[in-house]
């Protein structure tokens, strides 16, 4: 098994993005959701990419956003991978001929090993699984029972949905991902002991990042 690649999603300033690069992520995500307590303008986003060392791949996580809305960042941002967290058909992915991968929120009844064939055939790099909480795109918190995903699919696996520090390890040995992705489990915590959304922890991902990688 590979050793997992890590993204560290939800980054919204530059000393984060550069904090989690040089703790070893091999990605960073910047969230063009507007309702997400995570998401960045364009120029927000420009000044983060700026401030990152090279080859950490920059992705741009965007839900069920228009197309050309999609391309007004893309214009302003240098991305390296498309995220797209919503109910993205395999055609809007292949739309943008950019490399992208497509989110699947872990409802009863989802069918990883079918959607990852589907959108393989449109040219998606990746298929990541999240949990589902209704009402909420993505960014949760939540953990899902790990055993529901199939041992191979037709796209490398990005696991996410409520990893931290503690149950990284744990999750890497029990479903071998190709990578894994947090966002809530890594952030600070506010005086009221809330997290403090988009703000990191740099302990945390020093942490998380260490446990990610420390297979077998
Ligand atoms: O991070 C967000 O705010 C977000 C908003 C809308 C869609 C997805 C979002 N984040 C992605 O959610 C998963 C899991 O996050 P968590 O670790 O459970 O907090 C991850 O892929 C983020 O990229």
């Amino acid at each position: 098994m590979n050793t997992p690649r890590v993204k560290i999603c939800g980054i919204t300033r530059p000393e984060d993005g550069h904090q989690a690069a040089l703790a070893g992520a091999d990605a960073i995500g910047l969230v063009f959701h507007p309702a997400s307590p995570r998401y960045v303008t364009p120029r927000q986003a420009a000044a983060i990419a700026a401030a990152l060392p090279p080859l950490v791949t920059t992705v741009g996580l965007f839900v069920d956003a228009a197309p050309d809305s999609v391309a007004a960042v893309l214009d302003q941002v240098p991305l390296d991978l498309l995220q797209f967290h919503g109910d993205e058909t395999p055609e809007y992915g292949a739309a943008f001929r950019r490399p992208w991968i497509k989110a699947l929120r872990m409802r009863d009844g989802a069918d990883p090993a079918a959607e990852a064939e589907r959108y393989a055939a449109a040219g998606a790099r990746g298929l990541l699984v999240d949990s589902y909480v209704p009402g909420v795109p993505g960014g949760t918190g939540e953990r899902f029972d790990w055993s529901r995903l199939p041992g191979d699919l037709a796209l490398p696996l990005i696991l996410a949905g409520g990893l931290d520090p503690d149950n990284v390890a744990e999750a890497v040995r029990a479903v071998r991902p190709w990578a894994v992705d947090v966002s809530g489990g890594v952030e600070a915590f506010g005086e009221d002991g809330r997290r403090l959304g988009g703000i990191k922890d740099p302990r945390a991902v020093t942490a998380f990042i260490r446990a990610a990688k420390a297979w077998p």
